[in-house]
């Protein structure tokens, strides 16, 4: 077993019956997303709330039922992988371009757990490219801004185009190599106008699921 698919398995035991559960983005929680499918059809009994089309689409063909983050009063537990943790388990998420839904998931949930391989655990975020939604209207002036600052942004592509997200946004990539204040970065990113979300999920999870080697180890939050 791969050590994403241990990390995510395991994270499935968190789930209770009768729980609404945050369904998040990626392929470390797609473990989680499967496991929990195989468990809805062993009679489990949640109600889903997903972070992105791509997991709409997943949790369907497995038959989770899924309902909308606006029809709830709270979310139980939400399951989401990262792409960076440090010690603190602050993060930076966005790498599949699913960060504002996963933030306002997150945001409403009571527990957030992380799933991840031990590759993603540093002392500093910062190597990881930090994702910012921004609105396409002004997105170039943006990105010229952040040139400006030496952030060295890019913005990301695919097949030849800005990279649109659920929400019809772009996303430009921060290259920042270490994030000495991220409080600090987090507050400025949210200031600016045009910048829609972040990925910087500061004391964003619980805790944290980590796929090893000799088995998943647990991390909680200190
Ligand atoms: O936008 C995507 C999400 O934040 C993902 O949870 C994150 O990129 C980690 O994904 P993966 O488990 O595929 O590395």
């Amino acid at each position: 077993m791969n050590q994403k698919q241990l990390a995510g398995e395991k994270a499935a035991d968190y789930i209770e019956d009768g729980m609404t559960v945050g369904l998040g983005t990626g392929s470390t929680v797609f473990y989680t997303i499967q496991k929990v499918g195989e468990a809805v059809k062993n009679g489990l009994r949640i109600k889903g709330v997903s972070t992105s089309a791509s997991t709409t689409k997943l949790a369907q063909s497995l038959g989770i039922p899924l309902v909308s983050i606006d029809d709830v009063d709270k979310i139980d537990l939400t399951i989401d992988g990262a792409d960076e943790v440090d010690p603190e388990l602050n993060g930076i998420k966005g790498g599949g371009g699913a960060l504002l839904f996963e933030k306002v998931v997150a945001n409403a949930s009571a527990k957030v757990i992380w799933v991840v391989d031990p590759a993603k655990k540093v002392q500093t975020l910062g190597k990881f490219p930090l994702p910012v939604e921004v609105i396409p209207f002004g997105a170039q002036r943006l990105f010229r801004y952040f040139e400006k600052q030496s952030l060295s942004p890019v913005i990301r592509n695919k097949e030849n185009a800005p990279y649109v997200t659920d929400s019809g946004h772009y996303i430009i990539d921060l290259h920042l190599e270490e994030i000495r204040e991220p409080g600090q970065l987090a507050t400025w990113l949210d200031s600016l106008t045009g910048v829609v979300e972040h990925g910087l999920f500061l004391n964003g999870a619980d805790l944290i699921v980590v796929g090893g080697t000799n088995g998943p180890e647990i991390i909680e939050k200190k």
